[in-house]
């Protein structure tokens, strides 16, 4: 698939996953790095969380772009999250919050969150994709290795499907581009929906 009858979307988010996953259908984009705050409401469910967070990172590069003057096409930002029993488990903030999280996974299914936004032309559109993750039950022993990779730090749950992660799933039921950062036919959908010619 070539670039070149495509126009640029900005991605607001520093993930490099997201980025692959982009390329990978062939939309080009150019990166806007945007800082929210992430911390969960009271009480708030995971499903609205990263749907909210996903508007709220797409909201503030536009209005970032505004303020650079530059010309405003379409802008995208997701955010994914693990739950399990409907708590939100985000990314670990040290190597012994990583083994407790994989701990708490191990021998159980949970979800895999992410929502999307995309923003342009006075609108804002979301989806929301929701997988079924199930881990088979893991030794301690594996946890340390798996954590001494370094692969859990910056990803929710403190895994990565898409990689070494990969041999601690028995299941996977959803999107698999949904559950590393970019559900991808939601994404596509919404860009589309945006005026975004995507089929050319
Ligand atoms: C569950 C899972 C998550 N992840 C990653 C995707 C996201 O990058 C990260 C969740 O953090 P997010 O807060 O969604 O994203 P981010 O901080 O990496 O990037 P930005 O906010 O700038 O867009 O976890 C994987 O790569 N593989 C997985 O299997």
């Amino acid at each position: 698939m070539t670039h070149s009858n495509k126009p640029t979307i900005y991605l607001a988010s520093a993930s490099p996953r997201r980025g692959q996953l982009l390329t990978q259908v062939g939309i080009p984009f150019e990166r806007l790095a945007c800082d929210i705050d992430e911390t969960p409401h009271e009480g708030e469910a995971p499903a609205h969380y990263v749907v909210r967070l996903a508007r709220e990172k797409a909201a503030a590069a536009l209005a970032r772009l505004a303020q650079s003057g530059a010309e405003t096409r379409l802008v995208l930002a997701a955010d994914t999250t693990v739950t399990l029993d409907g708590e939100i488990l985000g990314k670990p903030a040290d190597a012994a919050e990583a083994r407790a999280m994989l701990s708490r996974l191990s021998g159980k299914r949970h979800q895999a969150m992410t929502g999307v936004a995309v923003a342009g032309q006075g609108r804002i559109e979301t989806a929301l994709s929701i997988s079924d993750v199930t881990f088979r039950p893991l030794e301690p022993a594996e946890i340390d290795a798996y954590v001494a990779s370094g692969e859990p730090m910056d990803k929710a749950g403190a895994y990565g499907l898409q990689g070494l992660g990969s041999v601690l799933v028995a299941e996977m039921r959803g999107s698999f581009s949904g559950v590393i950062g970019l559900p991808l036919s939601e994404t596509v959908e919404l860009l589309r929906r945006m005026g975004y010619p995507f089929w050319g």
